[in-house]
């Protein structure tokens, strides 16, 4: 329960009902208007067939707030508060089942972070699929790599994946080809690539993902309108990473110094000590009609598939990597913590269209008040992939040519089109 694998979680029921099927969406009490509102906006979609079906999620009872019940509104990141949050999570095996037990559908569908959906559904004979919400390069790096790296958690989850049907990946096959074959034929898992998920024609809300967005779509629109074509750096860390107001502050030299336009997303509120605090003097000002600073939520997609935007600093989170990948964007990546490392070297090394900031470390949800990437570092990745030259001409065109790989992927006959299809046959074949 997390922006991150909710929003790709969404799109997969929606590109499941394209194929036919009938979806339903569990999730909790606090997070079922999120996923309303966005199955509202595409109700009127042909072949739409999703329901809604609420779990209570039991915050209270494992000490933490009333209503927490997504892994980005937990009161602190200390390691007791995620340690309460997989607790509450556990519990909500014995609802799935009674719910499972109900509704009897042919196939689950659950999130790595949920490894005993595996032995639920299997006690109603139904199959589960395991959804990871990373890229077919990052798992494979994570089994081969070895085993000590695995924690308690990580193991169950690895465990459970083994017993379970298959597993589904939110990528396509010509992004990372060795990748899907060495997952699948050479480590043996049984895996369907289905994405980019975003793509799924039923999911036209770029405006409004995952939350609503913190600025006026059109105001936002009516800036870019402005600018010329690949020419505004978009800087964006997800939805679960906070950074230090030391390193917001580097963040802020660093693209005044860079000399490009910039819309660069903060989570921080509105409130002129808390600005004080992370922007230098006057900072805002000086950027008047250069940088726009969003503080909360950004309509990303959005942003990214306009054509004034010519580069993307991500923290790798998958959907953001596969989002930069569609947009055909250079990216400067700058990884914190989770797989992003992995999707960082997939970006720099694999696919060669971006240039990495220097990140070496693992920094916490919260940042870390002794790590900070220097404002030095920011100027020169940002100009790398921003400013005229051969080699970012080169990353732009890799990257452009990987977007229309993505689509034509989920395009009638494309291989994501094709491995949904198959998987579904599939599912239809095993329920009789
Ligand atoms: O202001 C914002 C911030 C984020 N997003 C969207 O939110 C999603 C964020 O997902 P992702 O880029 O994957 O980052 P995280 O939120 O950090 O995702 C977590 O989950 C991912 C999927 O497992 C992992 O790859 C990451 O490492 C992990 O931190 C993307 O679709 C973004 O478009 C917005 O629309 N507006």
């Amino acid at each position: 329960m997390a922006p991150g694998h909710m929003i790709p979680i969404i799109d997969m029921a929606r590109l499941f009902t394209t194929q036919g099927v009938k979806a339903t969406i569990i999730t909790t009490p606090f997070n079922e208007p999120l996923v309303a509102k966005t199955i509202e906006r595409t109700k009127t979609c042909s072949g739409f067939n999703i329901d809604i079906k609420t779990i209570k999620f039991p915050a209270v009872e494992v000490g933490l707030p009333e209503g927490c019940e997504n892994i980005d509104s937990l009161p602190s990141n200390e390691n007791s508060a995620r340690a309460s949050f997989m607790t509450a999570t556990g519990m909500l095996r014995q609802p799935l089942e009674q719910l499972l037990q109900d509704c009897r559908p042919h196939c689950v569908v659950a999130d790595m972070f949920f490894p005993w959906a595996t032995d639920v559904a299997a006690k109603f004979g139904i199959p589960r699929l395991v959804f990871h919400g990373t890229s077919f390069f990052s798992l494979s790096t994570m089994l081969s790599a070895k085993g000590d790296i695995f924690t308690k958690f990580l193991k169950e989850a690895h465990e459970a994946e083994v017993r379970s049907y298959g597993v589904v990946v939110n990528s396509f096959y010509e992004l990372e080809p060795a990748y899907a074959n060495l997952y699948i034929k050479v480590l043996g898992r049984k895996a369907w690539h289905i994405g980019p998920v975003s793509l799924c024609k039923e999911a036209e809300d770029k405006g409004q993902r995952g939350k609503e967005s913190s600025i006026d779509t059109h105001e936002c629109l009516k800036w870019l309108n402005t600018k010329n074509n690949d020419s505004v750096v978009y800087i964006c860390f997800g939805s679960l990473a906070n950074l230090t107001d030391s390193q917001l502050m580097e963040i802020a030299m660093g693209l005044e110094a860079s000399e490009q336009q910039f819309i660069w997303v903060v989570k921080k509120g509105k409130g002129k000590k808390e600005e004080e605090d992370w922007m230098p003097k006057g900072f805002e000002k000086r950027m008047e009609g250069k940088g726009l600073i969003i503080r909360g939520w950004a309509p990303q997609v959005l942003i990214l598939d306009h054509e004034a935007v010519g580069g993307f600093v991500t923290h790798c989170g998958c959907n953001s990597t596969l989002e930069g990948v569609i947009a055909g964007v250079p990216m400067v990546t700058w990884p914190m913590f989770a797989d992003q490392f992995y999707n960082e070297k997939l970006v720099t090394e694999v696919l060669k269209i971006g240039v990495p900031v220097g990140a070496q470390q693992c920094v916490n949800m919260m940042g870390n008040e002794a790590y900070s990437i220097k404002k030095e570092a920011i100027v020169k990745a940002v100009r790398r992939i921003i400013m005229v030259s051969e080699e970012a001409k080169e990353m732009r065109s890799r990257a452009k040519a990987l977007g229309e790989m993505a689509r034509r992927a989920m395009e009638k006959g494309g291989s994501s089109y094709s491995d949904l299809n198959a998987l579904i046959e599939e599912l239809k074949i095993l329920s009789g």
